[in-house]
C-alpha cells in the first residue's frame, strides 16, 4: 500500500479523541494520512525508525501529539526533514501548558510548527497540511478555499439569544 501524505502521530491511546479531530478534517478535505502511536519514552524504537524512513517512504507532513512531557514532536523534528506540526495535548494538572511549552520551545534548527492546545489545536494542524498540501495540488486547494468559505458563511452576523 503506498504512504500517504500525511502521518498522525501521538504519545499515547488516550490522545486519540483529540487527535481524531485532526483525522476528520482530513477526511473531510479528502486528504489520505496514516495514524501510529509513537512514543520518544515508550517506543524510542518505533520513534527513530518512523522518523529515519518518513520522508523516503513519502510522507509530506508529520501531525504530532503529545501531551506532559511532550517530547514527541520535537524528537521527530530533530530526526526528519519532514515538516512537524506539534499539537499539545490538553492535561489535567497543568491545563495542557506542560504539553505547550515542551512542544514550542525548540532550539534553533529543528522547528516544530506549534498549534494550541487541545481539540482546536489538532483541527488547526490538519488545516495547516492543508494548507501545505495545497501549494502544490490546485484540486486541494480548491476544496480548502471552499471549506474555508463554508465556515465564514456559518458565522452569524449577530448574536441570538439561544
Ligand atoms: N508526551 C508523551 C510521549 C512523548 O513525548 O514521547 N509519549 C507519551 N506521552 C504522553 O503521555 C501522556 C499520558 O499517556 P497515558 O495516558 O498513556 O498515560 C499522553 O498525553 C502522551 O502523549
Amino acid at each position: 500500500m503506498s504512504t500517504p501524505p500525511v502521518g498522525i502521530i501521538m504519545g499515547s491511546q488516550s490522545d486519540w479523541p483529540t487527535m481524531r479531530e485532526a483525522a476528520t478534517l482530513l477526511d473531510e478535505l479528502g486528504i489520505a494520512y496514516e495514524t501510529r502511536i509513537v512514543s520518544a519514552h515508550r517506543t524510542p524504537d518505533r520513534l527513530w525508525d518512523y522518523g529515519k524512513t518518513a520522508a523516503e517512504r513519502g510522507l509530506q507532513v508529520i501531525i504530532a501529539g503529545a501531551g506532559g512531557a511532550a517530547h514527541l514532536p520535537g524528537m521527530m523534528a530533530s530526526k526528519t526533514r519532514v515538516p512537524v506540526i506539534g499539537v499539545p495535548i490538553l492535561t489535567k494538572a497543568l491545563s495542557g501548558v506542560d504539553s505547550l511549552y515542551s512542544i514550542l520551545q525548540m532550539p534553533r534548527g529543528y522547528p516544530v510548527a506549534t498549534m494550541a492546545i487541545g481539540a482546536p489545536g489538532a483541527a488547526n494542524a490538519a488545516l495547516m497540511a492543508a494548507g501545505i498540501l495545497a501549494l502544490q495540488e490546485p484540486a486541494l486547494a480548491a476544496r480548502l478555499d471552499a471549506w474555508r468559505t463554508a465556515l465564514s458563511a456559518s458565522i452569524p452576523e449577530a448574536p441570538t439569544d439561544d
